[in-house]
């Protein structure tokens, strides 16, 4: 066949267009509407987009010369394929190629009988004399093959016997194989275009996945499909509104339907449909108009649809015979069945084949002839169990359809649908929702939310999620809809006390835009362990400065300091009080950032996480110049970790003593502070400007040399600290001795005291023994642990506990070589204390034998809240009587 006549061929229309069936190919490549279509050879990535007919060239171009494009419904792939031949035959591309044939695997399912490759390429209209050159120059032919999902047939190789000869006969299916796995016309190419399909697998091709119309391309469809530019406009924006979250908003052939739709509610003054039922409500509405049936009839013919849809979903057919359109009770409509159906072949004939042009479209008309039908009654809740592996989105449609502003329309048409059936959905919706929201599956969360948003009736949301529901679990594993259903649920219930997105793998900088309303109703937002786009961290910084929201945790989310610019923005205005950025992989650069934040005047900022960031001493002046400012609210400030050392405590002690600062914590935890910065730090804490309560030096690199600088400050009378952490410091006796006297000044506001594995002695154990004792002494929690003392050491301390004088409520003594010699010490210290709360004994080298008579004095205790035993010398056999006493933990 010659150029012109495949041309004439090809765009000869077969059929007509229709409102679900979408517009001939044909008439969209004449017309010039063809818009470009994407596709993506990475499964599941969508990177590397290509329009499809550059994919398909590209792929022609190589190795294998054989290529599948596999798409949904809809999604534009017989369009595709005709643009092809279309552009081939006006000598576009695909130049190489002397034939292009062109097979629909629908028309081969019908051809009977055995018939040679010369005899099916002539029904091509190929003139017999140029039958030779195809036969001899097989890689100037390209083999063109739509609707493989639709073959009925197989692929398999290995279920016939695959033939070489193009003048032998053989059944047609045999032909299709041969061709196809390359024995008949060897080095022809070919391209296959369907949905996906189990045949597939047979397939050996370069895969292209088409992916339809983003949103550029529906832009330019819609331009292109309304003459007036503001409806097109109009028309756009609500889809992208109110629809494209959904995957089926790529099809061209659910664009077309949409703009069909759009443009007669535009044209006629009404308003555009909210949610996707209210869209099918106005497409059935629009067709049954065209119809201009009475409503019984309407009635029968819904019916109809309802029970084919029906059989369809359950027996997951596609098509029906005529004969099973009998049954559904088509007979009066045979002649209108088009206007909703796909029918191939002719009505008159047997062989002609029903079915729905989409899956969307089947499972409407089934949810509304379930509300519909008066004669039978089965309960939703069996009707969902019946369809639930060929129905995704019926549940939509229930809920949708039984409220009643959204099915009027359809009321008006079809009469009153049946009241007890939307009832009982009703029933059932309330009591699983409920049951759901009770537990933890964020998937079932999901759901329910789904059919909230459907539904569009703010009073049900505050029905179903009450203070009750468990709405604090994570909802990090969403996709773009489910992030609509929640920001929904939200804006519905105009507030929320955490909105938890901990550990979300991809926020995108779509999903953020659709929460972005969410966050902002917000007082805590979790996005620790996540990973955010900077499109993402944009909206996130908007919704913040617009919102209520009081915490933000990032925690260990890669943010850079590029993001975290973008987020004080927000930040600046926002009604933050407390911020979380453990390990979020920021330098010193963004401490200018933060610093302009808490002196904007406007920040509310009290509580900064910052451990683990490349701080620097550089990044830690600049915070600590913010802190001279009277507009810092700024009251405690965590640095462990932050590459901070000496130098860093001039700025830290000159913030401290500027009668300005809020600061009252701070936590310096693993940081090369050194002996000697610790003195101009304590020279501040002797200054009444000073108003610091909580220090942390932990495994700060100090020794006992800074226990002098320590020992003054804590004897002066202005000194407000009540926390001193110097764990994991090397302050051996001598150091620690000195402390000790200073804590024994009357007046010393000491209340926790952390001295965990800092080389403590037996005669240090017995001073702080006696400083418990004194009367005067203030402490309450005191962290000893990893220092080692034995149970003699150990011994100073409980006798102190056990001291009328002495206030302790958590002892920390985690490895310090206590045994069972203990045990009559530890019992009576819990006996006689009246502040005990919690005693830390982890590591220890108690044994079984200990076991009865500290779970004895733990349940007789009133005080005591919790006693931690793991991994002491025991036996299983005590794991029984531990049990007993919910206030032990091993
Ligand atoms: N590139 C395009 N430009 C404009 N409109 C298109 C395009 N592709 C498809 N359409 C519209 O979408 C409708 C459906 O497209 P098409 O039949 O090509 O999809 P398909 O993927 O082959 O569907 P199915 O899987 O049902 O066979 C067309 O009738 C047309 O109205």
């Amino acid at each position: 066949m010659d150029k012109a006549t495949v041309l004439t061929h090809i765009l000869k229309s077969r059929g007509v267009g229709s409102v679900l069936g979408g517009e001939l190919p044909a008439s969209v490549i004449t017309n010039n509407k063809y818009i470009h279509p994407l596709t993506s050879q990475d499964q599941g990535t969508h990177e590397n987009l290509l329009p499809v007919d550059h994919a398909v060239c590209t792929a022609l171009s190589g190795e294998m010369k054989a290529v599948t494009l596999v798409g949904p419904e809809g999604s534009g792939k017989t369009t595709a394929l005709t643009k092809l031949i279309v552009d081939w035959a006006n000598g576009q591309h695909l130049q190489n190629f002397s034939h292009v044939f062109h097979f629909q695997f629908r028309d081969l399912n019908s051809l009977e009988g055995a018939l040679s490759l010369e005899a099916l390429i002539q029904q091509h209209h190929v003139p017999s004399e140029s039958m030779p050159l195809v036969l001899q120059k097989p890689e100037d032919v390209l083999l063109v093959f739509d609707g493989l999902n639709e073959y009925k047939h197989s692929l398999d190789p290995s279920v016939h016997t695959l033939s070489s000869d193009p003048k032998q006969a053989a059944s047609v299916s045999c032909l299709v194989a041969s061709l196809l796995h390359g024995s008949l016309l060897k080095g022809a190419a070919f391209v296959v275009a369907t949905r996906s399909t189990e045949h597939l697998k047979f397939l050996s091709s370069t895969q292209v996945e088409v992916l339809g119309f983003l949103k550029p391309q529906r832009e330019a469809y819609f331009n292109s499909f309304f003459t007036d530019p503001a409806a097109a406009n109009k028309a756009l924006t609500h889809m992208e509104r109110t629809l494209s979250f959904y995957d089926f908003c790529s099809a061209p052939r659910f664009c077309w339907t949409v703009c069909s739709i759009y443009k007669s509610l535009i044209d006629s003054g009404a308003k555009l449909p909210e949610t996707l039922t209210q869209l099918f409500v106005h497409i059935l509405v629009h067709l049954l108009h065209t119809l201009s049936l009475n409503e019984a009839c309407n009635r029968e013919l819904v019916l109809a649809l309802g029970r084919m849809a029906s059989h369809c979903c359950l027996e997951q057919h596609s098509s029906c015979t005529k004969e099973e359109m009998d049954s559904f009770g088509f007979q009066p409509f045979f002649t209108s069945v088009d206007v909703f159906l796909r029918v191939d072949g002719e009505l008159e004939s047997d062989k002609c084949v029903f079915s729905f042009h989409s899956q969307l479209m089947q499972e409407f008309v089934l949810a509304l002839s379930v509300f519909l039908d008066r004669s039978t009654y089965v309960g939703v809740e069996k009707i969902l169990e019946r369809h639930k592996d060929g129905a995704y989105f019926i549940d939509f449609f229930f809920s949708g359809l039984s409220e009643p502003v959204q099915r009027k329309p359809l009321e008006s048409l079809l009469g009153e649908l049946n009241s007890d059936q939307i009832q009982d959905f009703r029933s059932w919706f309330k009591s699983s929702s409920e049951a759901a929201m009770k537990g933890y599956s964020a998937e079932e969360h999901y759901r329910y939310f789904h059919l909230l948003h459907q539904a569009q009736n703010e009073g049900l949301v505050r029905e179903i999620i009450t203070p009750s529901t468990r709405t604090g679990i994570s909802y990090s594993k969403m996709n773009l809809q489910d992030s609509v259903a929640l920001n929904y649920v939200v804006m519905s219930l105009a507030e929320m006390q955490e909105l938890n997105l901990y550990s979300t793998k991809n926020l995108t900088e779509e999903k953020a835009a659709v929460l972005a309303p969410a966050m902002s109703l917000s007082h805590l937002i979790t996005l620790s362990q996540s990973s955010l786009s900077t499109g993402a961290v944009c909206h996130l910084a908007s919704a913040l400065s617009k919102g209520v929201t009081r915490e933000l945790d990032l925690s260990y989310s890669y943010l850079d300091d590029e993001n975290f610019k973008l987020l004080c923005t927000g930040l600046r205005l926002s009604k933050l009080h407390t911020l979380h950025l453990a390990a979020c992989s920021l330098t010193e650069a963004s401490c200018e950032d933060l610093a302009s934040v808490l002196t904007s005047g406007t920040s509310q900022l009290c509580f900064i996480q910052l451990r683990h960031n490349g701080i620097r001493n550089q990044g830690f002046e600049t915070l600590c110049k913010a802190l001279h400012s009277p507009h810092c609210k700024l009251q405690e400030l965590q640095l462990q970790h932050c590459d901070l050392t000496a130098p860093s405590m001039e700025f830290l002690s000159a913030a401290l003593c500027s009668g300005q600062s809020q600061l009252r914590k701070v936590d310096l935890t693993q940081n090369q502070i050194g002996d000697n910065s610790v003195e101009a730090l304590c020279k501040s804490l002797q200054r009444s400007l000073c108003k610091l309560q909580s220090l942390k030096l932990y495994d700060c690199e100090l020794t006992g040399a800074c226990c002098t600088h320590l020992k003054e400050a804590l004897m002066s009378e202005h000194c407000t600290l009540s926390e001193l952490d110097l764990s994991v410091n090397e302050l051996g006796q001598e150091g620690a001795l000195l402390l000790c006297q200073a804590l024994s000044r009357p007046g010393c506001p000491i209340e926790s005291l952390g001295l965990t594995r800092c080389e403590l002695t037996l005669l240090v154990f017995k001073e702080l023994g006696s400083l418990l004792k004194n009367g005067t002494c203030r402490i309450k929690s005191l962290l000893v642990g990893l220092n080692d003392v034995g149970d003699q050491g150990v011994k100073h301390l409980l006798d102190a506990v056990a001291h009328p004088n002495c206030r302790l409520e958590e002892l920390n003594l985690e490895m310090t070589h206590l045994t069972d010699a203990s045990l009559e010490d530890l019992c009576a210290a819990i006996r006689a204390s009246k502040t005990l709360k919690e005693l830390e004994l982890r590591n220890n080298m108690l044994t079984d034998a200990s076991v009865p008579a500290l779970v004895q004095v733990m349940q007789d205790s009133d005080n005591m809240q919790e006693m931690n035993l793991k991994y002491n010398d025991f036996s299983e056999d005590v794991f029984d009587l531990m049990e007993q006493c919910s206030k032990i933990r091993y």
